[in-house]
């Protein structure tokens, strides 16, 4: 079954797209008009709109459910069939005329201008979301690894019931992550004529495809979340799920607008990378009047590694218990974590009361405003690491991982719209309302940061993100500070860029990445930090790169080539007329480039 689906991926879509005869890009456009460069016109026909691609996994849950004798159940083989025929999931006479492959699904033209092209990818068994378990995680995770590169975004089908849980899971299990991940689902299957899949799996497209929010999201009712902080509040509601401690990441009202300053970043200059093996010896105790010491103890017998207290308030436990505390401090004397976590939907553990105080006295971690989904993917995670000892264990549990926890800032942050200068402005052009101020404080931010960039100032790059300011912004061009530094090639800046977040992935509105740039005003060394922070050509790239390469050839460009050759391009890949770069430098008797190719056998692994 999932070979039929994985024919769908991107391979046999990356050779589907690259059939139709793309016109050559203007000669005069902006990028192709730069003086000593590599070709950037590998983005495609700037003129038309931005191709980018999703891979949805689809592992079951309601929303590809029918009806069946027992009850609503996972039908196979059914999605895909069944999305061809909604206009508003796919476009068909726009599929034909580039002539997909079978399996491949598209948009209609988005409001932002850009197609998204999409295949689904079906696990087997499609399962309820209450038959899933720890191993489900492992495998969607490995999937997600797997096609990482070939995709711009992910979306995942999951059903709504343990939705919160594997958000929660694969938030953590995804190492350094720089692509938007989406899972969705819904209350009512997409087949039934009133449902509520149709507008969450085309919300969770639009999003996964056209934004770079490098977290693991869950989108449900028009609203994204971050999906650690989720939790499903209702069985019978479209709008089933809630984040009570952290306001949504994004709101599709009539535009969908991204709380870009709430979005999470790693500051991690690391490639992706997944952890799949997650500990097992986890629980959720929920303490109520009267519990009885001889439950809790047998909860907290080996093979038990941690479990999640759930406890009332901010973290309160009876104090005047002296059994149950006893049970608790002798199950953290045996290395046992006990991470506290309340029982109530908003609020965090704090130090308050006394009966607070006996659960650490006791031993037992603050888990701060964390869900108790969460607090037990945490808790799973981090028992998992082998390598880490016991007190770096307890440290990493009481830190923010991936936004799972409010961490309240030692110095208030200094908020960007209330800084003197937002406020000259706005006075000198007679604004006063929020709105208007932060209107101006949104459009200066970008433009200041990609010039501070320019220029290769840090110290004011460090100021706008001490303001506040969100150092991913995009200008009017859709260019971050980090493509503008990747042309510029100043290292010690794009280090300090992607510290704080700045994406790899990140496309301007002619789908060019800051490693295009880099290719472009060939930075060497910036091709080389970018690709170690898991910056790679796009399938679509890489399929037309050949032509390019035996441009470069014959011109007898030996620089060209390398900086390709460092970008990961294949210098095998053919041109138009099937030829490879090689053949066109025996062809020309271009000794130096011969030279070139045979150096690369002894060079090659430095790149990959
Ligand atoms: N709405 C749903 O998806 C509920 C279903 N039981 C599931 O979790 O798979």
């Amino acid at each position: 079954m999932e070979a039929a689906a994985l024919a769908a991926n991107g391979l046999s879509l990356a050779t589907a797209l690259s059939s139709p005869p793309r016109p050559a890009a203007p000669s005069g456009g902006r990028l192709a008009s730069f003086g000593r460069s590599c070709s950037l016109e590998l983005g495609g026909d700037y003129k038309g709109p931005v191709q980018v691609r999703v891979l949805v996994i689809n592992t079951g849950g309601t929303i590809g459910m029918v009806e069946e004798e027992k009850g609503l159940a996972p039908e196979a083989n059914k999605l895909a069939k069944a999305l061809k025929k909604m206009p508003m999931l796919h476009d068909d006479v726009y599929a034909k005329e580039s002539r997909f492959p079978d399996e491949t699904l598209v948009l209609p033209l988005s409001k932002q201008n850009k197609r998204i092209i999409y295949t689904i990818l079906e696990l087997s068994p499609l399962l309820d979301s209450s038959n899933m378990t720890t191993d489900d995680w492992a495998k969607i995770s490995k999937k997600l690894e797997q096609y990482y590169e070939q995709y711009d975004g992910f979306v995942i089908l999951h059903g709504t019931d343990t939705m919160a849980y594997t958000a929660s899971a694969l938030s953590f299990m995804c190492e350094n992550l720089g692509k938007t991940i989406v899972l969705t689902g819904s209350q009512v299957p997409i087949y039934e004529l009133r449902n509520d899949g149709r507008a969450n799996l085309l919300g969770a497209l639009l999003i996964a495809g056209q934004f770079v929010i490098p977290e693991v999201c869950l989108y449900f009712y028009n609203k994204l979340y971050r999906g650690n902080r989720v939790t499903k509040v209702d069985a019978g509601s479209f709008d089933a799920f809630s984040s009570p401690n952290l306001p949504p990441l994004a709101n599709a009202e009539v535009d969908i607008t991204i709380n870009w300053e709430t979005v999470w970043r790693a500051d991690t200059t690391q490639k992706f990378r997944v952890h799949t093996t997650m500990n097992g010896n986890v629980g959720v105790l929920r303490i109520f009047p009267g519990i009885n010491a001889a439950t809790v103890k047998a909860f907290l017998q080996p093979p038990m590694e941690g479990i999640v207290l759930e406890t009332y308030g901010t973290g309160n436990a009876p104090s005047n218990r002296e059994d149950l505390l006893l049970e608790l401090k002798k199950a953290t004397e045996r290395k046992v974590v006990i991470l506290n976590c309340t029982q109530c939907l908003r609020g965090s553990v704090v130090a308050v009361y006394e009966t607070g105080q006996s659960l650490s006295d006791v031993g037992a971690i603050p888990g701060g405003d964390m869900t108790p989904e969460a607090a037990l993917a945490k808790l799973s995670y981090i028992l998992s690491k082998r390598d880490l000892c016991w007190e770096e264990k307890k440290k990493m549990l009481s830190e923010n991982l991936r936004g799972e926890m409010t961490v309240v800032p030692r110095e208030a942050k200094i908020c960007l719209k209330d800084t003197k200068f937002i406020q000259v402005i706005a006075k000198s052009l007679s604004v006063s309302c929020k709105e208007e101020l932060e209107a101006i404080r949104d459009v200066l931010i970008p433009s200041l940061a990609c010039a501070a960039a320019k220029i290769g100032d840090i110290g004011a790059l460090a100021a706008i993100r001490e303001m506040g300011g969100n150092l991913s912004c995009e200008d009017y061009d859709g260019r971050t500070p980090l493509h503008i530094a990747s042309s510029e090639g100043n290292l010690k800046l794009i280090e300090y860029l992607l510290t704080y977040g700045a994406s790899v992935h990140a496309k301007d509105m002619f789908g060019a990445t800051p490693l295009m740039y880099a290719v472009k005003f060939r930075q060497l060394e910036v091709i080389h930090l970018l690709r170690e922070t898991g910056a790679h050509l796009s399938s679509q790239e890489v399929e037309n790169i050949g032509t390019e390469l035996c441009r470069l050839a014959a011109n007898g460009d030996k620089e060209g080539l390398y900086v390709w050759y460092l970008a990961g391009a294949n210098l095998e890949q053919t041109g138009y007329d099937g030829r490879t770069a090689f053949q066109i430098a025996e062809a020309t008797g271009h000794k130096a480039l011969l030279d070139f190719f045979n150096e690369m056998k002894i060079m090659k692994g430095y790149a990959k």
